[in-house]
């Protein structure tokens, strides 16, 4: 819902309003069941969907990404309790293994040549080895502290996954230009949330050591300042280098430096 209302489409759903309209874009959102959505792609249900990758992976291999979008990241992992000593994968031959993710685990057994029992559950799955019914559980880690108070240990990470765009095969090309639409604004605000305004004062004479740290899109703005013999000069660096590029900018003489946030950013 944040991502819709960063590119600027609002959403008028009332109260626990399962289906809705966007005021100002022409797409209609409906709310659905994580584990529905593959099936409500491919039968063109939908045209397209925001999903976690890892419900892509084991229910619609089939069904393209459109565009990774950056949020609810987190891990599809094998864990065994604390006390279990897990020296490899081959540990599980022969064991119980409980789980909501039966394709994404028997691809990941067959693959390590593991046979072992499934026991498919649809939610809880950390309390099973402390019930009895599995030596180890596949499920969703992010903190890692669900695992932690059921007293289980992360041993092995099947995959890593983030919430994505996806599209149904079955869409229309009046339908397809709407989500290019919707990607290309997706895409300026993920580069935006990836990125930082910087702007800065330095004497003249340091503006060629300063650009080497500072490349921006093209290559920085430059304008001069009232006080005679320095600038100010402005660009864009990665969230990821911010620090570094800091630490490099003083050294180089900078000062006053300012760091803004980007809401949009269209190359
Ligand atoms: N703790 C978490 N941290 C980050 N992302 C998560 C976390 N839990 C789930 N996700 C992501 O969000 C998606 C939906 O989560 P989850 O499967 O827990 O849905 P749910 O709301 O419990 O749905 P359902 O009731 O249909 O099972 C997951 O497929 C995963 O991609
Ligand atoms: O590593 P953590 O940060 O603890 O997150 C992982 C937990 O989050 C999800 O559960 P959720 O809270 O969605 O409950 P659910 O079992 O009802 O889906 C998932 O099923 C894990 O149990
Ligand atoms: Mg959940």
């Amino acid at each position: 819902m944040k991502i819709l209302k960063d590119v600027g489409i609002s959403i008028e759903n009332g109260k626990d309003q399962l289906k809705a309209s966007a005021k100002n874009f022409p797409i209609e959102v409906f709310y659905l069941r994580n584990g529905d959505i593959p099936q409500y792609l491919r039968d063109g249900v939908v045209d397209a969907a925001i999903i976690g990758e890892n419900i892509l992976i084991e229910k619609g291999n089939d069904i393209a990404i459109v565009e990774k979008l950056g949020f609810s990241t987190c891990k599809v992992s094998l864990a065994v309790p604390k006390s279990t000593k897990f020296k490899s994968v081959q540990d599980l031959q022969g064991k119980r293994i409980a789980t909501s993710y039966p394709n994404t685990v028997n691809q990941f057994l067959l693959k390590n040549k593991i046979e072992a029992q499934l026991h498919i559950i649809n939610g809880s799955v950390e309390i099973a080895p402390n019930i009895g019914l599995a030596d180890a559980i596949v499920d969703i880690v992010s903190s890692g502290s669900t695992l932690f108070k059921n007293n289980l240990k992360e041993v092995e990470v099947l995959l890593n996954s983030e919430a994505v765009l996806a599209v149904s095969p079955l869409i229309s090309s009046e339908n397809q230009k709407i989500l290019d639409k919707l990607k290309f604004r997706f895409q300026s605000v993920l580069k935006g949330r990836q990125s930082k305004y910087i702007l800065l004062n330095a004497p003249n004479d340091k503006i060629p050591d300063i650009i080497k740290v500072l490349p921006g899109m093209k290559s920085p703005t430059i304008l001069p300042l009232a006080e005679v013999g320095w600038s100010s000069l402005h660009s864009v660096i990665d969230k990821n280098d911010f620090w570094e590029v800091i630490d490099e900018l003083k050294l180089h003489g900078a000062q006053g430096i300012l760091v803004c946030p980007i809401e949009n950013m269209v190359i």
